[in-house]
């Protein structure tokens, strides 16, 4: 008699659940990224230099990654479904108080409160999908978690314009305010945090306790390999997506706004598609999974150089190929989740996921941050119209982070592979000590 499939054995209510959830986290990913077409709205409505317009993305993303390891604590000790009704509350009250600013302090706090609630989504998910799922689902649901996640990016594009231009600021951001309740209900009627029990509590923990737990985490080479796969994947295709793909592909490159948008769009294409595919081969090969991360940024790598090197403005094809590796890069980066989930026991996963993803953000951060001040800096006074030589040598500021990440994940990929051998972690656990 052939073995039931690891998904018939999956009890139905786990496919709803996810399903809430996936949707908090697409909304939430909706949320983050809200601000990108509104750019030229909110400096007319606030009065705004690039600068403070700036300063709403890296406020947001610096909230979001600070909180990542406090929330992996709440998650660990309240539970998913009690963190996740504080982050659907609060990401709500953020938009709420954007679409209500008239102010720019005011609106630099509601962007705070939305950076605080989309915090305590991510970690919310993945750690519902590791207490409903079984071993062999849990890589692909984790990857498709990721990876559809991102399809929140295109809500808040086209449709986010339209509101915008047809509705107006306040009426479009109180529109995306309004989603919260119904998620809100969906959470409470239908989000257990097994299927033991509604809420799974931790035990409280002292300060001391709570910091021998992370270092406790942290020691494990399988939380810094995962930390540092997911620092050197995602972050171009983050940067990309969040401010200088679009200046980049238009000024440096020479697209039209059309086409340069097709191709931020197709990378989203590329991240939802490509997450699947690399969801089976982590599940069904560990042993290879920090080499597939590797691949993808020998291809990122690849791309951006003959991009960069290319004389004068690069052929589409050549473009269209680095928007594909950067797009691998995002699904590549939930590698570093897994392999985190397998090095750790499930009473630290909440803190551990918090660990981990901290890397991609920090690593989004530096990338925006300073590829806005080498352009600044290659751009005499304070014009915003950046030449190709400039975009070129700003861009380069991500070859350090690429090459600094994957010598960390080299070397914690060596010490995993020889501590425990092909069979332990093919066998699912990169668990030392
Ligand atoms: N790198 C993303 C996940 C992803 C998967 N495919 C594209 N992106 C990530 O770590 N997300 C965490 C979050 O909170 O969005």
């Amino acid at each position: 008699m052939t073995e039931p499939s690891a998904a018939r054995l999956t009890p139905r209510r786990a496919w709803l659940v996810w399903g809430v959830g996936l949707s908090i986290y697409l909304v939430a990913v909706f949320h983050r990224t809200s601000l990108a077409v509104a750019g030229l709205a909110a400096t007319e409505r606030f009065d705004l230099t690039a600068s403070q317009l700036g300063t709403f993305t890296v406020l947001q993303l610096l909230v979001y990654a600070g909180m990542q390891v406090p929330v992996g604590l709440l998650v660990d000790r309240f539970g998913p479904r009690t963190v996740l009704t504080a982050g659907v509350i609060t990401i709500s009250l953020g938009q709420l108080g954007f679409a209500l600013a008239t102010s720019y302090p005011q609106a630099l706090g509601a962007r705070v409160l939305v950076g605080l609630g989309d915090a305590m989504t991510f970690i919310c998910v993945l750690r519902l999908v590791t207490s409903w799922f079984g071993p062999r689902l849990i890589p692909l649901i984790t990857q498709v978690t990721g990876s559809s996640g991102q399809v929140g990016a295109i809500a808040a594009a086209v449709p986010m314009t339209w509101a915008l231009s047809e509705l107006g600021w306040t009426t479009a951001y109180l529109i995306a305010a309004g989603t919260g309740p119904v998620l809100l209900a969906a959470l409470l009627a239908f989000v257990r945090d097994s299927p033991a029990s509604r809420h799974e509590r931790g035990y409280p923990m002292s300060r001391l306790m709570l910091m021998g737990s992370l270092r406790s985490s942290w020691a494990q080479p399988g939380t810094r390999l995962g930390f540092w796969v997911h620092f050197t994947t995602p972050f171009s295709a983050n940067m990309i997506v969040m401010l200088w793909g679009f200046p980049f592909l238009v000024l440096s490159e020479g697209l039209s706004d059309t086409t340069a948008g097709g191709l931020l769009s197709l990378i989203v294409v590329v991240v939802v598609a490509s997450g699947p595919v690399l969801g089976w081969v982590v599940g069904n090969h560990p042993w290879h999974r920090s080499t597939v991360a590797l691949g993808t940024v020998v291809a990122m790598i690849a791309t951006w150089s003959a991009v960069l090197a290319w004389p004068g403005e690069a052929p589409l094809w050549l473009l269209v190929l680095l928007i594909v590796a950067c797009g691998c890069g995002g699904p590549a980066s939930m590698i570093g989740f897994d392999v985190g989930r397998t090095s750790n026991p499930p009473d630290r996963m909440g803190s551990t996921t918090g660990i981990i993803n901290v890397g991609g953000f920090l690593a989004t951060v530096l990338a925006v941050l300073g590829i806005g001040v080498v352009l600044d800096l290659m751009t005499p006074g304070s014009s915003s119209d950046y030449s190709a030589g400039a975009f070129r040598a700003a861009m380069a500021v991500q070859v350090p982070l690429w090459l600094f990440g994957a010598v960390q994940i080299w070397r914690y990929r060596m010490i995993v592979r020889r501590t425990l051998g092909r069979e332990v972690v093919e066998g699912g656990s990169t668990m030392i000590g």
